[in-house]
């Protein structure tokens, strides 16, 4: 099995490494002999003293002019990537990708073409990191109606949060040391803004529900707003901050979002920490069911791709469920009552409350004052999002004043 690796950063390295170190048991296992036979990169100076230079190049036409089994790709993005993986899938050659972005994007055109020339995508890398969940999602829970799905997806953004919380980390430090872990995407804009966790939750979602959704249709916060003076009001509450992902299919439509919420400690987040994830999915015969682990870095990351090429070596076939259906109508709200803890931002905080009583007279209320950063925390229990929000913007409109609002979410 002549294998082409595209990408050795983090990710591609590792598959590099644990193909080498599998090659005995792949032999021994499936009579098969692995054998990586081209690396495609972009500075190829760096690669000099790497003693297999003699496999890497920079030019993509190396690897179209070489004979090859599979190809693996670890570069990201959507360009050139996407025409790379067009041109293996349409010479019927099997890949495997880590590339959340491009599936969530253009997955579906990807897995036609694969259908018409009798060959693999297999993308199992790119949600979860190293768990097992699409290959499960899709074949193991087959006999189940996927109700919702619930997740940490993102592990940049887990560890940032779980450093400034446990060691009062800054979120800048906490960000660079993501980063030199491997953890970050090239843009990290994409961790912390919540694009990537939300591309992860529209490939659950579409293999789940059987049902396509954009990943640019539906509401999404990342933890850029999300202050240290927050994440002490929630330490002081009890609370911790997590960036969820969460959707739920509601028959004729679906809810799903990204966003930081606070969670008790007794939520089934609370302990997944770090760069660790974790995916909550409800099936209608099997109830929840809980997967978790670590879900960025290199040999996590390219263990999953391992799984997938173990997967081709033994000639499986079996192509995600991941296709195009009717436009599907989104929920724009979070459509359960639920509790909230809105942080203000005013310059007088005084006559905002003031304004906050009277327009929540309703709801009880509890209100601390962090006069040292001007906010404002506004706990309200039982709430409608919507109607929330409209009075939220009431207050915005009448005060010079700006809020964020954090479900409190209760898994
Ligand atoms: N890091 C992680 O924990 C995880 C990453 N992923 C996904 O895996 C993929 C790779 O991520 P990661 O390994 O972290 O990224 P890195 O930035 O560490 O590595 C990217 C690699 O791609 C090469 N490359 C970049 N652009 C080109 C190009 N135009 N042509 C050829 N080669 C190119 C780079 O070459 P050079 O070395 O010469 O610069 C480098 O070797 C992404 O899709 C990411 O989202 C998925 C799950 C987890
Ligand atoms: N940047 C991603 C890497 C894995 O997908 C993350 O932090 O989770
Ligand atoms: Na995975």
């Amino acid at each position: 099995m002549r294998v082409a690796l595209l990408g050795y950063g983090t990710v591609g390295s590792g598959v590099y490494e644990l193909i080498q170190k599998n090659t005995t048991a792949v032999k021994t296992n499936f009579d098969r002999k692995l054998e990586v036979v081209k690396i495609l990169v972009k500075n190829l100076d760096k690669y000099k003293s790497h003693e297999a230079y003699h496999l890497f190049t920079n030019d993509f036409n190396d690897l179209k002019n070489a004979d090859i089994d599979i190809a693996i790709e670890t570069i990201g993005g959507i360009s050139p990537t996407g025409d790379y993986l067009k041109h293996f899938l349409s010479h019927g050659i099997p890949v495997i990708t880590a590339n959340k972005d491009l599936i969530a994007e253009i997955g579906s055109e990807l897995i036609e073409i694969a259908r018409e020339h009798n060959t693999i995508l297999s993308f199992e890398a790119s949600v979860g990191g190293g768990i097992p969940i699409l290959k499960p999602l899709q074949e193991s829970l087959a006999g189940n109606e996927i109700k919702n799905i619930s997740a940490v997806l993102n592990g940049t953004t887990n560890y940032i949060l779980t450093k400034m919380y446990e060691d009062n980390m800054g979120y800048d430090e906490a960000l660079s040391l993501a980063q030199s872990m491997g953890f970050a995407e090239a843009d990290p804009t994409s961790d912390v803004e919540g694009y990537d966790a939300m591309r992860k939750l529209v490939i659950l979602s579409t293999i789940g529900y059987k049902k396509h959704i954009r990943w640019t249709d539906l509401p999404l916060e990342g933890i850029s707003r999300v202050t240290a003076r927050d994440i002490a009001f929630a330490k002081d509450e009890n609370y911790k901050i997590k960036l969820i992902a969460f959707s739920e299919d509601m028959g004729d439509a679906i809810y799903g979002t990204v966003r930081p919420v606070f969670i008790t400690q007794q939520s089934k987040y609370a302990k997944i920490d770090n760069e660790f994830n974790a995916v909550l999915v409800e099936g209608d015969a099997v109830g929840e069911l809980m997967f978790t682990g670590k879900g960025a870095g290199k040999y996590p990351t390219a263990s999953a791709i391992l799984g997938d090429l173990m997967d081709i070596i033994q000639n499986k076939k079996i192509l995600p469920s991941y296709i195009y259906q009717d436009e599907v109508k989104i929920i724009k709200h979070y459509p359960k009552e639920a509790k909230y803890v809105v942080r203000f931002q005013a310059k007088d905080l005084n006559l905002l409350a003031a304004k906050l009583f009277s327009l929540f007279s309703d709801h009880g209320l509890k209100l601390t004052l962090a006069s040292e950063t001007q906010s404002l925390y506004v706990q309200v229990t039982e709430s409608n999002e919507k109607t929330l929000l409209e009075k939220l913007n009431q207050i915005t409109e009448t005060f010079n004043c700006n809020y964020i609002h954090y479900l409190v979410y209760d898994k």
